[in-house]
């Protein structure tokens, strides 16, 4: 039977599916982790405000853990909103009874700029903090913990090594877009830079909890702290990267697309593939379309920008046609490539600029293009690329010029 790591998340639902136990969940489904969740709070919200909050009674967080627990083995837990004291010793009893290594995201405030947390809540989550693996405040959360000032990569390892030394803790501390992605870490007295990359967008709601989800998640599958940490932030990059705008307010990441990149690229194999046969079934075309010895080439680049292409192309070779594959990805760019950026196409071929392309697409209305932006048919380096949005729109483009 199908067996899989248990995740807990301890955290506030988001009604608007961004960030919370939302998001949680869906990171610790894409990196094939098994989560179960103690809500602690319920949110009215969406990209743009959080309207209400109501928080669960503690003996009822208490009841989740218990079921949760009695049934269920799981090590590794991480906590999102906490709201108020009553909740924190809620948690703090339970995660103490089961020993369950905690990640503490000490969550205070929505990127939307909405407390989530009451005033007189930080002593507690300090004390719960000295009891986690790991804490992962972001870059207000520290100032707020330590009272520190964080305007440079300096501060932000200032703050960490206060933090690290008066909780006893392994800290985190999130530098956020102000310091383009630069986080930096403490674990068991190693100073750890996580260099981010600046991507410029405001949709980062839910950006916090994909990132402690995906430690918890990590751990649950066996990586050491450390390893966790690394492959976590790989992981929020990409989520940010492929954030969504969706809602008007600061839109939510993605961490599915994580999981579709992949999706996609098989998305890619399989229509190449299906144009390999119908070029085979039909190599009429490959002599309409390719003067002799000269080679053509079938490409496919995905929304998440990995490019797919026969290793070697199809050759023309007196009476038969040769295909060089296997089909490569991300292994060489070439001018199919380009056309498809170019013309933000999805699937091209290439092929020779022979008379019976320039008829065909005259006659059947196939638009030519040199500089690329517009076009069925690009020429570059003096061959054109045939470009479509899909296999069937390929296809019947072709069928144009096998006429
Ligand atoms: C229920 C809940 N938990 C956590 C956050 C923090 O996420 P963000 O800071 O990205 O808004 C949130 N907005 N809502």
């Amino acid at each position: 039977m199908a067996r899989r790591p248990v995740a807990l998340t301890i955290a506030g639902s988001d009604s608007g599916g961004g960030a919370g136990v939302q998001a949680d969940l869906k990171t610790f489904t894409v990196l094939g982790v098994f989560g179960t969740s103690v809500i602690t709070g319920l949110t009215s919200q969406n990209t743009r405000k959080v309207s209400r909050i109501i928080e669960v009674p503690p003996e009822f967080v208490e009841s989740q853990f218990d079921a949760i627990m009695e049934d269920f083995e799981v090590k590794y837990g991480k906590t999102g909103m906490l709201s108020s004291s009553k909740v924190i010793n809620a948690v703090d009893r339970k995660v103490t009874q089961y020993k369950i290594n905690l990640i503490l995201d000490p969550v205070m405030v929505s990127k939307s700029g909405y407390p989530l947390v009451s005033d007189d809540t930080v002593r507690d989550i300090i004390s719960l903090a000295k009891k986690s693996i790991l804490i992962t405040p972001n870059k207000f959360e520290a100032e707020r913990l330590t009272g520190f000032r964080i305007r440079n990569p300096e501060d932000l390892r200032n703050t960490a090594l206060r933090l690290y030394k008066d909780l006893g803790v392994n800290v985190l501390i999130k530098g956020g877009k102000a310091l383009e992605g630069y986080d930096f870490a403490i674990i068991d007295g190693d100073e750890i830079e996580l260099r981010g990359e600046l991507i410029n967008t405001d949709n980062l709601h839910g950006s916090g909890d994909v990132l402690s989800a995906s430690i918890t998640a990590f751990l649950s599958k066996g990586l050491k702290l450390k390893e966790a940490v690394k492959e976590a932030k790989k992981i929020v990059t990409e989520s940010i990267k492929f954030s969504l705008s969706l809602g008007s307010g600061n839109g939510p990441v993605d961490p599915f697309s994580v999981v579709e990149k992949i999706v996609k690229i098989e998305e890619a194999r399989e229509s190449l593939e299906k144009l390999v046969e119908y070029i085979e079934k039909n190599r009429d075309i490959v002599d309409r379309v390719l003067y002799q010895e000269d080679k053509m080439n079938l490409g496919y680049l995905t929304e998440y920008g990995d490019f797919a292409t026969l290793a070697g192309g199809i050759i023309r070779y007196i009476r038969w046609i040769k295909v060089d594959g296997p089909i490569v990805v991300n292994w060489y760019s070439n001018i199919i490539e380009k056309a498809l950026k170019l013309t933000g196409k999805r699937i091209g071929v290439s092929f020779s600029i022979t008379d019976n392309v320039l008829h065909a697409s005259e006659q059947g209305g196939l638009k030519i293009s040199e500089s690329g932006v517009y076009g069925d048919l690009i020429f570059i380096d003096g061959k054109s690329v045939l470009v479509g949005d899909h296999l069937d729109d390929i296809i019947s483009k072709l069928e144009v010029l096998r006429k």
